[in-house]
């Protein structure tokens, strides 16, 4: 992520693969205020075998598209809701990157960052049959968590 403030959603992707059992890193990283950082990490990042980095940022968000720009690890691009714009510019600034350079994009704050870890899993659930029953495993709690009415009365 790109702040320490982005962390309240953030932690959301980090809960999901918590609960996914998925082995994760968090780290802050900038493209704007780290830019060595976030060069040796994307540039580091396939060699110490990374499957995918989950890019959250907000505002000017050019951080998913800069680690995408130095690494062929799937970059999965959250935007951070930001005070000034509601996370638009976020979105935006993500989403609209030029071709050859993909960043698969995901939903505005704490549901996007839920997606993207599920994403990821999703990614990896391709060739891991545990990953795959975790994934199922996950939905069929949530499906059992939908009520069928819309109070207990
Ligand atoms: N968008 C970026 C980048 C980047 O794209 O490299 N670095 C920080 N930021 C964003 O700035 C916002 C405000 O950050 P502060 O709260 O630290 O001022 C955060 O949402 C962060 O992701």
């Amino acid at each position: 992520m790109g702040s320490r403030s982005d962390w309240p959603t953030m932690e959301h992707a980090a809960a999901t693969l918590d609960r996914l059992h998925l082995a994760y890193e968090a780290r802050v990283v900038s493209a704007h205020r780290t830019p060595d950082r976030l060069y040796d990490y994307a540039k580091t990042a396939r060699a110490r075998g990374l499957k995918a980095i989950i890019a959250g940022a907000g505002g000017a968000a050019h951080l998913p598209g800069m680690a995408a720009a130095l690494t062929p690890v799937p970059v999965l691009g959250v935007p951070v809701e930001s005070r000034a714009l509601k996370g638009e510019d976020s979105l935006l600034s993500i989403v609209q990157m030029p071709g050859g350079v993909p960043v698969a994009t995901f939903a505005i704050g704490k549901a996007g960052a839920i997606n993207a870890a599920l994403f990821a899993a999703a990614m990896l659930a391709t060739d891991d049959a545990e990953m795959a029953s975790r994934l199922d495993a996950y939905r069929d709690a949530q499906t059992a968590g939908v009520p069928e009415t819309p109070s207990d009365d």
